[in-house]
């Protein structure tokens, strides 16, 4: 057990997927993984651990903004022996060129945020995916004939906000698509030595308004979670 999960050490596989919603995770649970077992359900964050062709695979939330994946990424990888994570989330595209269920594979979090810098004194603006998840994953996307475009994307702490233009770091680091947490997720694992990755679904065109229901949010998402499955079996 560890502050913010309650399931038993050895309860989490090595490689564990993250959704940030954690009914997300149990679509996936439920739908993707055979003989799911819920293994942690503090504070409504859902974690489940079972097979996907014959290997173990865990899945769970990370919640919302940096705080929360900073605390259950980094109780994952210290406590849990997790070696790598790969976050399954979506995403507002800053333009008309992606187009809402687009995927992205993740190459480097551009942020203003100052998680790094206060919690292991890393001072970057854009911190990389971590170890070598990231190619397996475009590997994988190729293999599965799945379009997963790599890039950057802006992290940001901020999902309302009152100006409309594109933020100068996204044009800086040339992020076409904005979420909020990958840059956390990408520093945690690179202080712990461990392996990290991002992909994403357009679910919103902030240009244009367009977007995917909130159900859509949680159950449309299948070539993501194909690709993150298919990826995470080859690393256990
Ligand atoms: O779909 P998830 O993984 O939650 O990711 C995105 O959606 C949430 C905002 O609606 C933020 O967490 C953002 O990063
Ligand atoms: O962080 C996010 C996620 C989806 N859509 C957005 O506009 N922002």
């Amino acid at each position: 057990m560890s502050i913010h999960i309650s399931a038993k050490k050895g309860d989490i596989s090595k490689v564990v997927l993250q959704p940030g919603d954690p009914l997300r995770a149990k679509y996936i649970a439920e739908n993707f993984l055979e003989n799911p077992r819920l293994v942690s359900q503090t504070r409504g964050i859902f974690y489940y651990t079972g097979l996907y062709k014959g290997k173990e695979i865990s899945v769970g939330a990370s919640g919302m903004g940096f705080p929360s994946i900073g605390i259950y990424s980094f109780e994952l990888y210290t406590e849990y022996e997790v070696d790598t994570i790969i976050r399954i989330g979506t995403c507002g595209a800053y333009t008309t060129d992606l187009k809402v269920f687009d995927l992205i594979n993740i190459d480097n979090a551009a942020s203003e945020s100052t998680y790094a810098k206060y919690a292991w004194e890393m001072e970057e603006e854009l911190m990389p995916h971590q170890g070598n998840i990231f190619d397996i994953i475009n590997e994988t996307a190729e293999e599965l004939s799945l379009n997963a475009k790599s890039c950057n994307i802006h992290s940001s702490d901020i999902f309302y906000r009152k100006n409309p233009e594109i933020p100068e770091i996204a044009t800086k680091y040339n992020c076409p698509a904005v979420e909020m947490e990958a840059f956390a997720l990408f520093a945690n694992a690179r202080y712990l030595g461990k392996n990290a990755a991002t992909i994403l679904t357009v679910s919103d065109v902030i240009p244009t308004g367009e977007n995917i229901s909130a159900d859509q949010r949680q159950t449309a998402l299948k070539p993501m979670i194909e690709l993150a499955l298919e990826a995470a079996w080859k690393t256990v």
